[in-house]
Order: structure tokens, then sequence, then C-alpha cells
């Protein structure tokens, strides 16, 4: 039993404050089966170097074909020509630099609550793993006042404008992004009753700081994981870090391009598009000698509203493969069950033979 109170903050403190250390603790070294060096299958060096997530202007014509695409091969694409103004990401950059720059003792005054979302800590889903991530994160759910507050007690509301600005700049984005994916499986926005143009999704924003790293091979900055969301918008400033895994390729480095947004594709889209649209496997890897920070803008539906698969998009051929679920329901399930959280409401499909298939409620039960 630790005798005093700074005893039993210690660990905790050692954990969280990476940014100065000359070599990779134990509690950080990833073993080499899942260390980012070594799980490339072996065709990823080849083509690595003649592919990369599709780069889409938006101002193109084409784009919403191209979006489709992007959407069904990779799960991702980066967006040009966006509407987000360089000077909006410049504000986000250099005050989420300034947030993670500040003391530890002083980050910890707005540390993530045990049973909370929003505020400063390791990532969420560090619990499934026993090494820890290279990394450290704020997550913004609802207002990000009283936290700001505690980190910056005279100067809270320049953050707080620049989150706000952010959160509007983004919610827009997020809808024409939404309107662009929908229309390309033949859907039009105003049809899905939550998602018309003039609606507002939920959504949250999680600023990520990856400091340099003195042993990177070892280290993990985020494992990989799916989001949960309908989509997630990456602002990455010019250190790469960020990598897909795609099935023939293995992880594949989504380089950052000045000015550009990475989109991905999260868990609720999939559901929604009835698996057409998959989430993508991803995670963040580190390197030697530069910080990097990203904010990842995850957007969902309105988080009373269930999720399942569009009318539209079914026939006899092409069952339900999900049962519907509310943002909230699903993020308990990410919590629960991880990367299992998919098929965790995934409808069964006996396989022919076994049972009486002349209706479809006879082909889909749920698990
Ligand atoms: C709205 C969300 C989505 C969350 C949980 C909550 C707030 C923070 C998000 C992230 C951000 C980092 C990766 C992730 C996997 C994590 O650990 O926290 C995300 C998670 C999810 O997409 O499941
Ligand atoms: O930092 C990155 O590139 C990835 C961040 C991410 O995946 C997330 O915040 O969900
Ligand atoms: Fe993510």
């Amino acid at each position: 039993m630790p005798s005093r109170v700074s005893d039993a903050i210690k660990p905790h403190k050692h954990v969280l404050d990476i940014t100065s250390l000359k070599e990779l603790p134990e509690s950080h070294a990833w073993s080499s089966l899942d260390s980012p060096s070594s799980n490339n299958p072996p065709t990823a060096a080849d083509s690595s170097v003649s592919e990369s997530v599709p780069v889409i202007d938006l101002d193109d014509p084409n784009a919403q074909e191209l979006v489709g695409h992007a959407c069904k091969t990779w799960g991702a694409f980066q967006v040009k020509n966006h509407g987000i103004e360089t000077n909006l990401l410049d504000r986000i950059e250099s005050t989420g630099k300034s947030l993670f720059s500040l003391p530890t003792h002083q980050k910890l005054k707005a540390a993530r609550a045990a049973d909370g979302v929003s505020g400063y800590g390791v990532a969420r889903i560090s619990s499934f793993f026993s090494k820890l991530m290279w990394s450290e994160g704020f997550t913004i759910l609802g207002s990000p006042l009283e936290h700001a507050r505690q980190l910056w007690p005279d100067d809270y509301n320049h953050f707080c404008g620049v989150i706000e600005e952010y959160d509007k700049e983004m919610q827009k984005l997020a809808g024409r992004l939404m309107g662009l994916m929908l229309g390309s499986l033949g859907i039009a926005q105003e049809d899905v009753d939550w998602a018309g143009p003039n609606k507002e999704g939920a959504a949250a924003i999680q600023l990520n700081s990856y400091p340099a790293c003195p042993d990177p091979d070892r280290a993990m900055g985020l494992a990989a994981h799916t989001d949960s969301t309908l989509l997630t918008i990456l602002y990455q400033n010019n250190t790469s870090g960020l990598q897909v895994f795609r099935d023939a390729s293995g992880w594949v480095t989504v380089p950052p391009v000045p000015g550009a947004l990475v989109v991905n594709i999260g868990d609720l889209l999939h559901i929604l598009s009835n698996g057409s649209y998959p989430s993508v496997l991803h995670r963040a890897v580190v390197n030697r000698t530069q910080q990097r920070l990203s904010v990842a803008y995850l957007y969902g539906p309105p988080s009373d509203v269930q999720i399942s698969p569009l009318s539209k998009l079914l026939d006899p051929t092409h069952p339900p493969l999900y049962r519907p679920v509310t943002w909230t329901e699903y993020l308990g399930a990410k919590a629960k069950h991880f990367n299992e959280a998919l098929s965790s409401v995934q409808l069964c499909i006996p396989r022919t033979g076994l049972v009486n298939q002349n209706t479809v409620e006879n082909r889909v039960e749920i698990i």
C-alpha cells in the first residue's frame, strides 16, 4: 500500500509523461508479433510503393462516384477543396500543440474520469492491451469549457473558441460527405430522416499527440482499430504515421498531403450500408524525430437514432446483415468487445439447406 498520495499517483504519472524519455520503457515495448515493424504481409513492401488511398477533389464533377468507389475499395480517402480554411487547420494544430506541451500535472487536472468520455488521457482502447501506446489524447464530447478552465484558468476562451469553430465547420463537411456517400449508393440524403442537409449529427473531437520516440519500431502510437462512427474526418500535421489496412497489401501509409483531410468509414456506416462500405482498420505508428499531431472529428448520428441497414439496399437476395443499434449502444459494445463489436451486432444467416428459406424473416436471426 502506498503510504503517501504522491506514491499512489506515481505510476500514473510515469505512464503518461513519455515526452522526454530517452529509452523505450518495457511498459511501452510491444512484442515483435504486434509491433508496427513486423505484421505486414510479404507483398506489402512492393505494393505500398504504387498505391495509397485516393485523393479526391471535392470540386471534381465526378466527386460522388469517386467517393463511392473509394468507400467500397479502401474505406478511406483524402479530400481536397473541402472548404475548411487552412487558417482554421493551423489554429487547431497550434491549440492542440499548446495543450500537449502543458506540464503533466496541469494536463492531469483535466484527466478523463474513469466512467467518462471527455478529457485528457491514454486512448480508451488501451484497456484491451497489455502494453501502453506512445501517445496522449484529449477527447471533447459536448462543451470543452470545464476542462479548458482546468487547463488554462486565465485563458480558456481561446481554446473553446477554436473548438467551437472547428466543430461547426466539420459538421458541415461531414453532412456534405454523407450526402456524397449516400448518393453514390443511390440514396437521397433527404430520404434518411436524420441525415438531411439541415440535420445535425452528434460528434466528438479527439486531439492526439504522438511524441518523438526513441525506439519507434517497437512502439505503437495507436493500436489497430476501426472507429465506432459513421465517418471520421482526420487532420494530420505534416508528419506521417497513419496507416490503413488493406487485405491485398497489408498496412498502407496515408501520407500527409498539404491542405487535405483524411476521411475514413466507421462501423455505423458499415451497418447503414449493409456492408457495402466496410469500416477500415487503421492505426498510427510513431517516429524517432518528430512529434505528430492529429485531430479526429468523429461523426455519428443523433444519439437516440437507431441505425440499421437502409431498406432501399435490401431485397430477398440482400437480407440485412446487422441489427438496429443506437450510437450510444454501439459505443457500449465497442467498450466491451473492441474489434469484435461489429460482429456482436451481426445477424446470423443460416446456411442453405439447414432451415426453411421461404421468407426473409426465416433467413436471418439474431445471435
Ligand atoms: C465517440 C467516440 C468514438 C471513440 C469513443 C468516443 C470518444 C473517443 C473516440 C476514440 C478516438 C480514438 C480511437 C477510439 C477507438 C478511442 O479509443 O477513442 C475512438 C472511439 C471509437 O471510435 O470507438
Ligand atoms: O492519429 C491518427 O492518425 C489516427 C487517429 C485515430 O485513428 C483516431 O483518433 O481515431
Ligand atoms: Fe481512429
